[in-house]
């Protein structure tokens, strides 16, 4: 789905969780949402991978993103719907100004995408994290850094070992995989999606710093309970983003 920017407010407003339960009417609670930007040069496969993984292929065809590209993909983590909601932004400059400060708005993941048949995609990685820097986002955020196209092994221009000591050195889990082969095989079969598997994970990472807490109603609500996320109640507190996979 593209996205102007005037609808932008109406996505960003369904940001916000809570939900209600009184023992007269149980509503089922609303679902959580999560939202990842995906960031990184053009043509490093972001629009590929987020396709990958909410529609389950490989696409046909792509053009270059202008703005943004919106995707998402409702998932179940111990028992708790959660829709992953994946922000494929523009690599190009020009498609991308107008629009960066939404990107940056109530994130709660940023993947990382260079290519690994393009050193100069993994060179510009600095430039990309110093964006998120002026945007503020604070280091409680997790980050992911992801080398796309390793189907194309032959042409790789960047080692795993160089990938993983800027991963390292910017406390962030590396992944390497392809959009077009996730499976890590010629056949495609009998192996797990890797792609399905990296963004499950981050999944996993932000249900686990943001569990679900019941609040005490405060005196006369009667029986209502709210149910809140914990980082509603203290914001900023998160441990550092750095995790294996
Ligand atoms: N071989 C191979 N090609 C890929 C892979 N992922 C993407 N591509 C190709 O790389 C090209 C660019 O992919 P996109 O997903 O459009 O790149 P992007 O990062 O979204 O680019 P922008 O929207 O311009 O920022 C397309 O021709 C894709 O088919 C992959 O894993 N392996
Ligand atoms: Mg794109």
């Amino acid at each position: 789905m593209k996205l102007e920017e005037d609808s932008m407010a109406d996505i960003e407003s369904s940001f916000e969780f809570s939900s209600s339960l009184t023992s007269s009417s149980l509503p089922p609670p609303r679902t959580r949402i999560f939202k990842i930007i995906v960031i990184g040069d053009s043509g490093v496969g972001k629009t590929c991978l987020t396709y990958r993984f909410c529609a389950g292929k490989f696409p046909d065809k792509t053009e270059a993103t202008i703005g943004v590209d919106f995707r998402e993909k409702v998932i179940e983590i111990d028992g708790e719907k959660i829709k992953v909601q994946l922000w494929d932004t523009a690599g190009q400059e020009r498609f991308r100004k107008s629009m960066v400060q939404h990107y940056y708005r109530n994130v709660h993941a940023v993947v990382f995408v260079y290519d690994v048949t393009n050193a100069a995609s993994f060179r510009s990685l600095p430039s990309w994290i110093e964006e998120c820097r002026q945007h503020a986002l604070g280091q409680e955020v997790p980050r992911i850094l992801v080398g796309n196209k390793c189907d194309l092994r032959h042409a790789a221009q960047v080692s795993t070992d160089v990938a993983q000591q800027f991963a390292d050195a910017h406390s962030m889990p590396l992944f390497e995989t392809s959009a077009k082969n996730p499976y890590g095989n010629d056949s495609g079969q009998n192996n797990s999606d890797h792609v399905e598997a990296i963004f499950m994970t981050v999944a996993h990472k932000l249900k686990s710093q943001k569990p679900l807490m019941l609040s005490q109603p405060p005196c006369g609500s009667g029986d209502t309970v709210t149910l809140r996320r914990q980082d509603e109640e203290d914001r900023g507190t998160w441990g550092c983003g750095c995790w294996r996979s």
